[in-house]
């Protein structure tokens, strides 16, 4: 997985947020006085889940289920599940996190088999079953990674052979639209068949996973070769690979094609991974991956076309990688609106060129490029903050329809149906 990669190659012991495996000490406190101050052992009626908790300095150590966690005392307070703490209907906490004393030490720890009861300076008593602390501890997570992905070339995208949901399945079966998600969550594509070739059924197929966003091309949009609109999108040139709205502070995440005519040669899509690319540049050099990281670039959309003015601006790298775990979840490559470069000095300029041509190359390789026609009835969702689109020059009239959607909304829906998103 590249997350995983990411944290051992990438920065390997310079970062300090990278997580040892199988560690007894998080980094937090291995600075700090770790002596203990209490010490209690229990045994619960089942051997497996002996508990031990031992009272440090400024945090408590709990031995359970063959875990050592270690909580902090001021986590501990403001995560006290008491009613006077937390609404449970809300899920919301109600305690002001202020208000609590940075010095916070318990004045009294005791447990049964199923519970941690910590009685409070001011004598609140808040409990903690053990498995919730497992579950939430630093130390109990499961995954290192937030999205699991498969990462692919042509081959390997082929090879997987991941069927599409029809039209019928995808919006009257639960499993339809559960595998569907699955597939796009894992490889950032996927693809519903035999949706009828209209606007309005594409629209039903966007609903049925999200909100749809809202930008200055509409909600759902449709366009030819017409210049209707101030972009190269709008003509029947070829576009290279890259990824739509790096001029937003916040790309759109999701987008979704549908090619409702097609009377002509050419026009064919063009689909690579790009973050198979970006992790081929951390393997080869690590350091202009470090760089596509670090330096932030505007990139630009600048409209007076008819009635359409538009100036829209966004400020970020090229790589985004979430900064405890060092996992990619963002590329914004699109050579075509990225605007001039004034967020770098010159002495980084040439390095930052030379790492986004060592990208560049791997975006190019014919072997990591999946070519597909689009063809009426046939919708694509792709991810935009992963998978690069492009499409080759056409002839004769070409109608194109779509929308984008709500990263958080594709998700929620992904997550209700109890996939990992
Ligand atoms: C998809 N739709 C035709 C509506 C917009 C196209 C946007 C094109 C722009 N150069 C970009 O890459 O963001
Ligand atoms: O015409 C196409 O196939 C895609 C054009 C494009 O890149 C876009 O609309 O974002
Ligand atoms: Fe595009």
């Amino acid at each position: 997985m590249l997350c995983r990669r990411l944290a051992c190659l990438y920065f390997g012991s310079r970062c300090l947020l990278s997580r040892p495996v199988g560690h007894n000490v998080s980094w937090q406190h291995s600075l700090k006085k770790t002596v203990p101050i209490v010490t209690c052992r229990h045994y619960t009626a089942t051997e497996s889940l002996t508990c031990s908790w031992h009272l440090h300095e400024d945090h408590l150590e709990l031995h359970y289920s063959d875990s050592c966690m270690r909580f902090d005392y001021v986590w501990l307070r403001d995560h006290c599940r008491s009613a006077s703490c937390y609404n449970t209907k809300t899920n919301q906490r109600s305690l002001d996190t202020a208000s609590v004393d940075l010095d916070i030490r318990p004045k009294q720890v005791r447990n049964d088999e199923t519970t941690l009861y910590i009685t409070w300076p001011d004598d609140h008593i808040s409990r903690y079953g053990f498995a919730w602390l497992l579950k939430n501890s630093f130390e109990g997570q499961p995954h290192q990674t937030i999205q699991p992905r498969i990462l692919w070339n042509a081959e390997i995208y082929k090879q997987a052979q991941m069927p599409s949901v029809t039209f019928k399945n995808f919006l009257e079966t639960e499993d339809g639209v559960r595998d569907f998600l699955k597939t796009f969550l894992l490889y950032g594509l996927a693809f519903v068949e035999e949706v009828p070739a209209t606007k309005e059924d594409t629209e039903i197929v966007a609903q049925r996973v999200s909100l749809i966003r809202e930008t200055i091309y509409g909600r759902m949009w449709d366009f030819t070769s017409d210049f209707s609109r101030g972009d190269t999108a709008y003509t029947k040139l070829a576009l290279d690979r890259h990824t739509d709205t790096t001029y937003f502070q916040e790309p759109c995440s999701m987008q979704l094609f549908h090619c409702l005519r097609h009377e002509g040669t050419g026009g064919r899509t063009l689909l690579v991974d790009g973050f198979y690319a970006a992790q081929e540049v951390l393997h080869k050099y690590p350091e202009d991956f470090e760089l596509l990281c670090k330096v932030p670039l505007r990139h630009e959309y600048i409209e007076h076309v008819r009635e359409c003015h538009n100036h829209m601006v966004g400020i970020g790298p090229i790589l985004n990688v979430y900064p405890w775990n060092n996992e990619l979840y963002l590329i914004r490559y699109n050579n075509y609106d990225r605007a001039v470069i004034n967020t770098v000095p010159y002495n980084t300029v040439r390095r930052w060129y030379a790492a986004h041509r060592a990208l560049t190359t791997e975006l190019r390789r014919p072997e990591n490029e999946f070519w597909v026609k689009l063809k009426p009835g046939k919708v694509m969702f792709v991810d935009n903050w992963r998978v690069l689109h492009g499409r080759e020059a056409f002839t004769g009239y070409r109608q194109l329809c779509g929308c984008y959607l709500n990263r958080d909304d594709v998700l929620n829906a992904a997550r209700l149906l109890g996939l990992q998103a």
